[in-house]
């Protein structure tokens, strides 16, 4: 997997992420996703904090987005200090025409998933590539690093081809945030999401997996900086 700090600027995801920003109201408190699309979110939230008054707190998703979101100066607090969240905002990796989408591949997506399902309104911003008519990327699932093996023979079982993540810049495997491992997991065309998502919950050892079911609606950006609103 290629160094995902390293993307070029993209004005498909300048264009959401930017956008995305505007639906964020003072008073509001906003899950903040992680990746490269949701930073650009994250630095226009800050822009407006300093400009424009804007009266906010953010949660972040992983250490990214909290290093991001300091940088901009967004005002941050915790789910335990704000179990409930107004709004939502994040990435996606591949999303469909029912706006089930995949998530994780930053390895952030246990604790992106557990946000935005705190959030009254899940917002995904995206560029135009990630859209697809049958989900069909490779799944991350996070898993302890005590089930691995479990798992591995468990989404054989289930028709996958499980590949534990590499980590780019350290010998041996990725370890998530919250010092698991992750295994990406391809299963050809997923028909059925909300059949799969239940099947990978089932598996002792997996912590979460990147399917997700709460996307009430994605930003698409466009190279010429206008955006298309998808709603559920
Ligand atoms: O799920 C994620 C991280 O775990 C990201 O939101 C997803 O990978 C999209 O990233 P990017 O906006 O950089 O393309």
């Amino acid at each position: 997997m290629a160094d995902r700090n390293q993307a070029a600027e993209s004005p498909e995801k300048k264009a959401a992420g930017i956008y995305a920003a505007s639906l964020v109201k003072s008073g509001d408190a906003v899950g903040l996703g992680t990746g490269s699309t949701v930073a650009y979110t994250i630095r226009e939230l800050g822009r407006r904090v300093r400009e424009e008054n804007l009266d906010i707190v953010g949660v972040v998703t992983s250490y990214q987005s909290e290093a991001i979101a300091i940088e901009a100066g967004v005002p941050l607090t915790t789910l335990a200090q704000t179990p409930k969240l107004t709004i939502a905002i994040d990435g996606t990796d591949q999303f469909d025409e029912n706006l089930y989408a995949i998530k994780g591949g930053g390895a952030a997506h246990t604790r992106e998933k557990i946000v935005s399902m705190s959030a009254d309104r899940f917002v995904v911003v995206s560029d135009p590539a990630k859209k697809a008519k049958t989900l069909s990327i490779f799944v991350p699932i996070e898993v302890m690093p005590f089930g691995k093996e479990l798992v591995m023979k468990s989404l054989k079982e289930i028709g996958g081809d499980p590949v534990l993540r590499a980590a780019a810049k350290k010998d041996g495997p990725v370890i998530t945030d919250n010092g698991n491992f992750i295994i990406d997991c391809t299963f050809g065309e997923i028909k059925n999401p909300l059949e799969m998502a239940a099947k990978l919950s089932q598996i002792p050892g997996v912590v979460e997996h990147g399917i997700f079911m709460n996307v009430d609606e994605v930003v698409i950006g466009k190279a010429d900086g206008t955006v298309e609103v998808i709603r559920k």
